[in-house]
């Protein structure tokens, strides 16, 4: 990080365009531990807005404008540099891993030590309530423990932003609440900034914070 402190996320004039049409202009920041709701109609450009920051659009997009996250600026810089961490509805936990496999994976090479890292990978079992799930495999977790796997493995990665594309859609309604709740109390715990792109209007009012739309 350049200077070490968190300003957020900034999208300054961002615009986005597809074989000469424009899909997207943006200018907006998302301070740490904000929530910002980004929806529209399918084709609006919301999940290439997410790859742009990311740093994984395709070639074929024209793209203008500064993406900054914490005083860096991102445009240039390869995918894995950017401490961008993103949550999609099927994240999909590898199968051939424990859990704690699957957590320790996203880990930074920076912790090192064996005892070290399963520290870190318990304390997150820990905070999404599933102690002594380690050693399980993926495949007999509940939808709901799946989800809060995907969610832990993302933020062990340390990002300094966290972009969601729809994460909640695959989930029935009572599991929904429930792991929004956990999703947003850790993104404003851990001074995230936040751009979650949805369908369900019910996301942006649980998440209380500013809607965009595309149109
Ligand atoms: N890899 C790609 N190559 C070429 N065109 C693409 C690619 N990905 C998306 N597009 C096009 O870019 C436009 C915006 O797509 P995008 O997925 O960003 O929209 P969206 O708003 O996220 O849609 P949805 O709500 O349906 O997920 C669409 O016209 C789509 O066909």
């Amino acid at each position: 990080m350049a200077d070490g402190l968190k300003t957020g996320l900034a999208l300054r004039d961002v615009h986005i365009g597809l074989a000469g049409r424009e899909l997207v202009a943006v200018d907006l920041v998302i301070a740490p531990g904000e929530i910002v709701t980004l929806m529209g109609p399918s084709g609006s450009g919301k999940s290439s807005l997410l790859g742009h920051i990311c740093g994984t659009l395709p070639a074929q997009f024209d793209v203008s404008g500064q993406v900054i996250l914490d005083g860096r600026i991102l445009d240039g810089c390869p995918p894995q540099d950017r401490h961008v961490g993103i949550l999609f509805q099927d994240d999909l936990l590898f199968p051939h891993l424990s859990v704690g496999g699957n957590l320790a994976f996203a880990l930074p090479a920076s912790i090192k030590g064996k005892d070290s890292r399963r520290a870190r990978v318990e304390e997150a079992l820990k905070s999404a309530d599933m102690d002594g799930f380690a050693d399980r495999d993926p495949a007999t977790l509940s939808g709901g423990q799946r989800a809060r796997v995907a969610l832990m493995r993302v933020l062990l990665s340390e990002p300094c932003a966290l972009l969601l594309d729809e994460p909640f859609s695959k989930l029935d309604s009572a599991l929904r609440d429930q792991i929004r709740a956990f999703v947003f109390d850790l993104c404003r715990k851990n001074g995230l900034p936040t751009l979650m792109v949805t369908h369900d209007p019910e996301d942006g009012a649980a998440a209380g914070g500013r809607v965009i739309n595309l149109a």
